[in-house]
């Protein structure tokens, strides 16, 4: 919106909406097909030669091309895998420096990827497998990397909250009080509302469109109760734990 400050939590909340769409649309793209559980296995060698799992072996290739163009220059930007990243070779972006520096070290994909795959998954794709390992692979990169950006999107979040009211954050932080800096933080009206909307986008993005029948026989493409669970029980936990991790840093 021309003229609206960048940086305000309205700004910052209408990113979180937005997301919302690409994370439900990724969803819906890995819905597709079914869980194919041997993709994740680390003991099962689907192809000679690639030894682990075959989702990580694909992460890790794809995010080192990634790298090299640049992608982790972004402070949205985290890699699931960040040990032995080649340099990039585009020159340094000017991205505003709106993060304290004490950001970077923050990365709770470890965490992200084990929740995705041992509890999301098997909550919306249907049991089986179908080998069609990498288009199921470059999905679940989509999901791993949509869901990563909004939970550590908590680190732009918690900035403006401590912009905004410094005077109250500051004591929490010196004490390290974790559980006081989460009740600051915490807006349950709001978490409320994300919930009811992330299923009713569900219910409106997963809905079979038809010319001349707008009937979906109670049929989505993915399961709309899922997402207020995801939300609920992961995303805004996890963005919330980034957020309070990041205000522990923000005096240092
Ligand atoms: C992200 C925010 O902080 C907290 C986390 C929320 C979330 O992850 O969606 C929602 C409300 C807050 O409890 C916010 O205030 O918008």
């Amino acid at each position: 919106m021309a003229g609206s400050d960048p940086f305000s939590l309205e700004s910052i909340r209408n990113s979180l909406i937005r997301q919302e769409d690409t994370i439900i649309f990724s969803l819906i793209e890995r819905a597709k097909y079914p869980l194919n559980p041997q993709l994740y296995d680390s003991r099962c060698s689907i192809f000679p030669g690639i030894a682990g799992s075959l989702l990580e072996n694909f992460v890790k290739e794809t995010e080192a091309i990634q790298a090299k163009f640049g992608r982790y220059q972004s402070p949205e930007e985290n890699p699931f895998f960040p040990d032995n990243l080649p340099d990039s070779l585009v020159p340094p972006q000017s991205h505003p420096q709106v993060l304290h520096p004490g950001a970077a070290s923050i990365n709770i994909n470890k965490t992200i990827w084990d929740i995705y795959i041992n509890k999301l998954l098997p909550l919306f794709a249907s049991e089986g497998h179908d080998e069609n390992y990498m288009c199921i692979s470059a999905c679940d990169l989509e999901c791993l990397q949509a869901l990563s950006r909004r939970i550590h999107y908590g680190k732009f979040v918690a900035e403006v909250k401590f912009k905004d009211a410094p005077e109250e954050y500051s004591p929490a932080i010196h004490a390290k009080d974790r559980d006081a800096l989460m009740k600051l933080l915490t807006f349950e009206s709001v978490e409320e509302m994300v919930k009811k909307r992330v299923e009713k986008k569900a219910k409106v993005f997963g809905q079979e469109v038809t010319l001349n029948n707008d009937d979906c026989n109670g049929k989505f493409k993915i399961d709309p109760s899922v997402l207020p669970r995801l939300y609920g029980e992961w995303v805004m936990p996890l963005t919330k734990h980034v957020e309070v991790e990041y205000l522990l840093r923000r005096l240092d």
